[in-house]
């Protein structure tokens, strides 16, 4: 058996500084991007994590030279590739364990006319359709093939041609894609409905340093003009977004002073707004974010005086990957809020945990959950619980390190697809944590 379940005994303030790890969601696409080059690509601040290491064997088993140069830096040189690897069973096998594999299509189908994939991985919170992905790759001249039987799909084309996109949803994976196909397709592409999170507006900025040309970075309106090669480039992830969330989540869930380094304050969008609207108090010092202990902390509501709704958004709007924390956090503030996840459908079905650990929730549907704030008058209980989800496991970790008790998590591989060395971290902060078999 596998030491996949946390064992926590809850109940203790936290205290310390914690600098936050390299961004998961932009260390997937930066990733793919070294393929579209056959010079040097240098990468840093590149967390741990299953999914990033994942990644890194499949970018291997394609034949890209991975030199790890220091702790989280890594250079790839993707002058060979071999897509024979395609028809391996560890390409299957790899390939479907993540949702970033989905990016190698469009910088291999870019570079040498093809590619193929299995149903990607990731996260189980509802359908994950690839629509987006593939209408653009065919509107810049692609031939598509899904063959439902093994779930795989494949790409072709003899060379791409820059076309007006107006993608039918804001997909963040399904922007990159068509981006980094567009960049070496031939004449001007213009990506309209275009998602804008930090992770694509950083993949734009290495494509550009990589010698790519694109304007409206950071809108929904990009347009990229082909080029016929691209070079190397040396680019650092931003810190992880959802990691800096989670830890105010965790802080003031815990009643803990923390302080988290270099948070990348300007990268963070509403994301510090949404934690005040829930009553945590930041302090913003320099680059750094500091949540002082708080007894208690109160949900805000509107101007009109009804009830607060946290729900998410594509950016600038808020992040369905902090909505659980944000639910989590509910749990123990003063006031009552509706937590709306509009984008998936199978991400508050974790409520129940909470519930059996004395939170006050009721889920009105798989979209909505209204949670009455105990306001620290109970304190939660100690249960043996799995991890559904990455975020998930990690707001049910945050509800056992502030629960009166023992907890056990299962299924915690889920929570190491995304955060570095979890539990190290947490210790060092103080906090009762061990792995354990499960
Ligand atoms: C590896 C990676 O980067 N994963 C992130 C990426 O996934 P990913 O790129 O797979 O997610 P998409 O942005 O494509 O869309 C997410 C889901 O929301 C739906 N949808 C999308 C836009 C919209 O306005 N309304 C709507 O309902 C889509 O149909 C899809 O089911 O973006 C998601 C949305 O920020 C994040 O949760 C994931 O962590
Ligand atoms: C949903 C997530 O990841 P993935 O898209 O890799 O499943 C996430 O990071 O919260």
């Amino acid at each position: 058996m596998s030491l996949d379940a946390f064992e926590v005994i809850g109940g203790k303030p936290l205290s310390g500084a914690v600098v936050p790890q390299g961004a998961k969601n932009e260390a997937l696409q930066v990733l793919c991007a070294t393929l579209l080059t056959e010079e040097p690509v240098t990468i840093s601040n590149l967390p741990d994590i299953l999914d990033v290491n994942r990644l890194l064997e499949l970018l291997a088993g394609l034949g890209v030279s991975v030199e790890r140069l220091a702790p989280g830096t890594y250079r790839f040189e993707a002058k060979s590739v071999d897509l024979s690897f395609f028809q391996t069973e560890a390409f299957r096998r790899d390939a479907s364990r993540i949702r970033g594999s989905v990016m190698l299509i469009a910088p291999l189908l870019a570079r040498f006319g093809q590619a193929f994939l299995p149903q990607p991985g990731g996260d189980k919170i509802g359908r994950r359709r690839l629509d987006t992905h593939f209408t653009g790759l065919q509107a810049l001249g692609a031939v598509f093939n899904y063959e439902p039987e093994q779930r795989q799909y494949a790409v072709k084309a003899s060379r791409l041609k820059g076309a007006y996109l107006l993608m039918d949803e804001i997909s963040v994976t399904g922007t990159a894609n068509v981006l980094m196909a567009a960049v070496l397709a031939e004449g001007v592409t213009q990506i309209y409905n275009a998602a804008c999170e930090p992770y694509v507006q950083q993949l734009c900025r290495m494509l550009v340093s990589m010698g790519a040309k694109i304007s409206g970075i950071g809108s929904n309106l990009l347009t990229i003009e082909g080029v016929s090669r691209l070079g190397g480039a040396t680019h650092r992830l931003l810190p992880d977004m959802i990691e800096i969330g989670s830890f105010i989540g965790l802080a003031a869930m815990t009643q803990s002073e923390l302080t988290i380094k270099d948070a990348r304050i300007d990268q963070l969008g509403i994301i510090p707004r949404m934690f005040e609207r829930m009553g945590v108090k930041l302090e913003f010092s320099g680059d750094d974010i500091r949540i002082p202990a708080q007894e208690e902390y109160e949900i805000q509501t509107f101007i009109d005086g009804s009830i607060m709704t946290i729900y998410d958004a594509p950016w600038p709007g808020f992040t369905p990957d902090l909505m659980s924390i944000m639910l989590v956090l509910a749990t123990q503030a003063k006031g009552s809020v509706l937590i709306h996840q509009k984008m998936f459908e199978s991400r508050l079905f974790f409520v129940d945990k909470l519930i059996d650990m004395g939170a006050q929730i009721i889920l009105c549907d798989p979209h909505r959950a209204t949670v009455i704030g105990l306001g620290r008058k109970h304190q939660l209980r100690g249960i043996s619980m799995s991890s559904p989800d990455i975020r998930a496991g990690v707001s049910l970790l945050i509800a056992a390190l502030s629960a009166n008790g023992r907890s056990v998590i299962h299924n915690i591989h889920q929570i190491d697809r995304g955060y570095e060395n979890i539990d190290g971290r947490l210790r060092s902060l103080g906090a009762e944590i061990r792995r354990i078999e499960g």
